[in-house]
Parts: C-alpha cells; structure tokens; sequence
C-alpha cells in the first residue's frame, strides 16, 4: 500500500473538482485528485459537449433553411457520419490526456482508481489494477463524484439494458426507431438532435415538457418537436423487453410500441452509495447537504466539501465550477488562517445558486433563462410581481436572423424594488442572450438604469427595450 499526505483530497476529477483542485493549489495548498475514469467528467465526454456538438449542426443547417436566399443552397441531407466524426473531436476520442496534461501542469497530482472515505480526513483509493493507496488530508476532503443516470424501477427496464444519456450521447449510429422516457432536458435535447438524424421519435412524458421552466417553454419545443415528426405521448412505461428484434414498450394506456432503442431521461442519482459516508455517519446514496461555502453539514470538524452534482443544488456545469471556485478558495483561506468572506454574494459562498441560475436548453427553438419563474417569483413575492411577455419575432434582429421568427420573452420583476427577478427567451439562438439578463438579476439593477442599457439595432437584444416598454417605462 502506497501511502501519501497532502492539503487537500479531491474526489472526483470533472469539470468540479478539476476547478476545486486549481483554486485550492494556486491558493497554496498540495492537491491530490483521485479519478475512477476519465479526468474531464461526465460533461466532457458525455454529456454538455457531446450533446451540444451533435445539436450544433442540427441548428445551423435550420438557421439556413430559415432564410430565403440560404435556404435555396441547402441541397443535401444532413451528413450525420460527419456530425459524430466532429463530436468525437470534441470529446478527444475518449480520450483525457489533454485533460491529465493540464493537471500536471497545474501542478496537481492525479491518483486513478476508485476513493472512499476511510476516516476521518483519509481516502482510500483503489486502482484499475487493485493497488491500494491510502491518502491523508492536513486539511479538507472535497467530494465532486457528480450523478449517475436514473433508471425507474419499471419491470424488464434494467434487463432490457436501455441506453442512458452516455449511450445517446456517444453513439455513432441512429436506430430507426427511439422510444424517451422523460419530458426534460435530456429528453428534449436528444429528441431534437435524433429526430433530426432520421430517427423515428416517440416521447413518453408524464406531463409538460421542461417541468419547473415557464410553462410557454415547455409548450413552444413540444410543438416543434411535433412538427419535426416527434410524437409525445402523455403515458407511462409499465414493462420493457429486448429482444432480437428491439424493444417491445407496453404502456399504461393498454398501448404497446416497439424500437430500436429505448433511452431512459428520467433525472440523475447522487453517485454517494459506495464512497464511505456512512464510516463518517453520513448516509450513502443521497446529495450531500452543504452550507454555501460547500461544506457538509454535520460533520465533526468541518473537514468535508461536496460541489457540483454531488451536493444536488444545482445539477450544471457552469453553476458546480462556480461553486468549486468559491470551495477551492475557501478551503485555502481557512487552511492558512486568512480571512473567510461568508456573507451573502461573498468570494467564498455560491450566492447565486438561490438568486440567479442560468441555463440553456438546446432545443429548437432553444429555451434560455435565470433566476425565478412568474410562478416561483409570485410564491415568494406574493402581490408584488409584475410579467412582463414579448414576442421576439416582432424585433428587427431577429426578422433578420429568420424569415418569420418565432419567439417570446418574458420579465418577471418585482413591483416594489423595481428589480428583474427572472427572465427567460425561448427562441432560436436566444441562449447567447441570457447572460445580460444574468448580470441585470444578479446586479439587481434597476429597471429605471437598465433602460439607459441601450441595445444595439437592429440585434435580437432590442427585446430588452420592447419588454421595459411593456413594462412602463
Ligand atoms: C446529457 C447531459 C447533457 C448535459 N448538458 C449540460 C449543459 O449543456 N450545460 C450544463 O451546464 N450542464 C449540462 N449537464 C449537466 C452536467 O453534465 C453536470 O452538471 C456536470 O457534469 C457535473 O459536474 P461534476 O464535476 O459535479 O460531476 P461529473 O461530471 O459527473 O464528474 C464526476 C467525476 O467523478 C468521478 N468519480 C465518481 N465517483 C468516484 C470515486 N468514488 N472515486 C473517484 N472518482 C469518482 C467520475 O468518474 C467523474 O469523472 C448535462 C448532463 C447530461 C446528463
Ligand atoms: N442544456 C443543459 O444545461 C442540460 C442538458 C441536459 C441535462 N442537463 C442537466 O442534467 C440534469 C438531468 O437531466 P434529465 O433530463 O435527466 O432530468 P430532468 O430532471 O430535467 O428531467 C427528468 C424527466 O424525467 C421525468 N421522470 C422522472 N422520473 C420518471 C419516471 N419514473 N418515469 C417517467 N418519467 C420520469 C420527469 O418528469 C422529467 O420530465 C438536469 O437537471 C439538468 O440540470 C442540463
């Protein structure tokens, strides 16, 4: 058994703790990073960046049929070999060497193989060949394991070996026919991207499309949807079974359909069962509830952090590296005895986790937004929100970027402080928008100094000015 001692244990090398480890060592303190597969994470290999590079294509090939003039250039069919020759460049072929080398560079030392938690500060690590090495922290365990794909306990689903998101991701074949269970994200993202393959797509959702998003989200992408061919089922899968010929998928309605494939989008699972918490007292198999500097609550000593996927707040890239940032400089100020900035929208808590999140769903149309829905915003304000909804396509910018633009904004905003409490765009290429919107809510500026925020003409930001028009002003 190999045994070493350093500042700081990172389970878990994504995109979270890649970020964690940095922060920390270039505060100072030795880093080791233990990693069970490929240093990058889920969303480097499979799941933000293949997913948007299968879709990229997708949406650029509409964008180009949507405009007299390019459209008449559009002659041929969408080459999906090419599609996923340039999503395997993006995700290295499987491949993290780039990912290790950047390690090494950063100057944090990488363990592969398995961790748990042996003790209190030590992790056990064992590797692809059996060796075991036990590691001690000085200071702080940052736990960064992220999720894993939910599968429902629907009789014959497990058997039947359906793909996950890893499989819709990674492939490089289209089946003819794909059943989805689940109306989310991932649903809807992999419905648009095969549906425009060639693949004959059935979704089977239990209701709305993008649950918890402003309900006009929802209904604008389940009608695109259909209208690229995509049949939405409002049914429950009540048996599955592979056979040689595909998957025979009976239903609650008394229906029975069969596929190619089946892809099971039904949320994720904290990858907590098998890492050691319950030596600490903790209990296995749940998100692991932290305060906003990421530390695990009730545990002796303050020594364990969870960030990103792994404590459950916000399951995205951007929002868990956010928190990994404030982690890993956190556990540097606290180790050395420098001053710790705690207080709300402080350097080393994740604030915006509870005020402003924004997402990105790259769907056609896509749906972008950040912080609260009229419905939540009505929950914790009540009486005191004002919507505020505009139709995009009505805004020159976006009349040019498509002949009969199809969009809609809308503007929640508190009536008393005259602040955006949320805002979402559903529309072509709307998610580059957002981050204006994310800087007014996080920036709680006032709607009276965000009018003098002057959008260029003639760009699809002029929404902004239309919706304070709205609004009043
Ligand atoms: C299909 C899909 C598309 C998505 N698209 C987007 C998107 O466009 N934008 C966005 O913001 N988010 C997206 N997400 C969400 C995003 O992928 C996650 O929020 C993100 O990957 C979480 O990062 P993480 O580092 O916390 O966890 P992960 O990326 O899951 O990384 C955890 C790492 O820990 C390792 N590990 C696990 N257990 C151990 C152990 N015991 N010992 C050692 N190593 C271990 C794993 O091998 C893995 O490498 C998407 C998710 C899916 C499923
Ligand atoms: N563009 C992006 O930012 C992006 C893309 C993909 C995924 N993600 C992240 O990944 C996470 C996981 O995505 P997801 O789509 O798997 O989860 P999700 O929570 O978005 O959607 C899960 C869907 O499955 C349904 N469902 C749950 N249990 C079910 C069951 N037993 N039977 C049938 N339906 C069931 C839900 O009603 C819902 O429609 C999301 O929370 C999101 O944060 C982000």
């Amino acid at each position: 058994m190999f045994d070493a001692t350093c500042d700081l244990i990172v389970i878990g090398a994504g995109a979270v703790g890649e970020n964690i480890a940095d922060r920390a060592h270039r505060g100072g303190l030795s880093v080791v990073i233990v990693e069970s597969e490929l240093v990058g994470g889920e969303c480097s290999y499979w799941a933000c960046m293949p997913s948007k590079a299968l879709i990229t294509s997708v949406m650029a090939l509409d964008a180009a049929k949507n405009l007299a003039g390019s459209r008449e250039a559009v002659t041929g069919e969408l080459d999906v070999t090419a599609v996923f020759t340039r999503r395997d460049s993006f995700t290295s072929n499987w491949d993290d060497k780039g990912q290790v080398d950047w390690l090494q560079g950063a100057g944090i030392e990488l363990i592969r193989g398995y961790g748990r938690i042996s003790g209190v500060r030590e992790v056990t690590v064992t590797g692809p060949d059996g060796e075991v090495t036990l590691l001690t922290a000085r200071h702080a365990v940052a736990v960064s394991n992220g999720t894993t794909a939910t599968v429902p306990d629907i009789p014959g689903l497990r058997d039947a070996k359906p793909w996950t998101s890893r499989e819709a991701t990674s492939s490089s074949t289209v089946p003819a026919s794909l059943v989805i269970i689940g109306g989310g994200v991932v649903a809807s993202e992999m419905a648009t991207a095969y549906s425009a393959f060639g693949s004959h797509v059935t979704m089977l959702v239990r209701s709305e499309l993008l649950g918890g998003m402003e309900p006009f989200a929802g209904e604008m992408v389940a009608a695109a949807l259909r209208a690229a061919g995509v049949t939405i089922l409002t049914a429950a899968a009540t048996r599955v079974d592979r056979t040689d010929d595909g998957l025979i998928i009976e239903l609650s309605t008394g229906e029975t359909l069969t596929a190619a494939e089946l892809l099971v989008a039904t949320g994720r699972t904290p990858a907590t069962g098998d890492i050691g918490l319950d030596v600490i007292g903790l209990e296995p198999g749940r998100y692991l509830h932290v305060d906003d500097t990421m530390r695990v609550e009730g545990v002796e000593g303050g020594w364990l952090y969870a960030v990103g996927d792994a404590n459950g707040r916000v399951l995205l890239t951007h929002q868990g590296k956010y928190q990994a940032r404030a982690c890993g400089d956190v556990i540097a100020a606290r180790a050395l005895g420098h001053e710790v900035h705690d207080a709300p929208w402080g350097k080393h808590v994740a604030t915006a986790d509870i005020a402003s999140v924004p997402s990105v769903v790259f769907t056609q149309p896509e749906v972008a937004s950040v912080g609260l829905t009229a419905e939540q915003a009505e929950a914790q304000h009540p009486g005191k929100v004002k919507v505020v909804d505009y139709e995009i396509g009505n805004v020159s910018g976006a009349a040019l970027r498509a002949d009969g633009y199809q969009g809609k904004a809308r503007m929640v905003v508190n009536t008393e402080s005259e602040v955006l409490l949320g805002v979402t765009f559903v529309g072509p290429e709307v998610g580059e928008m957002i981050h204006a919107a994310t800087i007014a809510v996080v920036g709680q500026v006032p709607l009276n100094r965000l009018w003098h925020a002057v959008p260029a003409y003639p760009t699809m930001n002029e929404v902004w000015l239309r919706l304070l028009e709205t609004y009043g002003l």
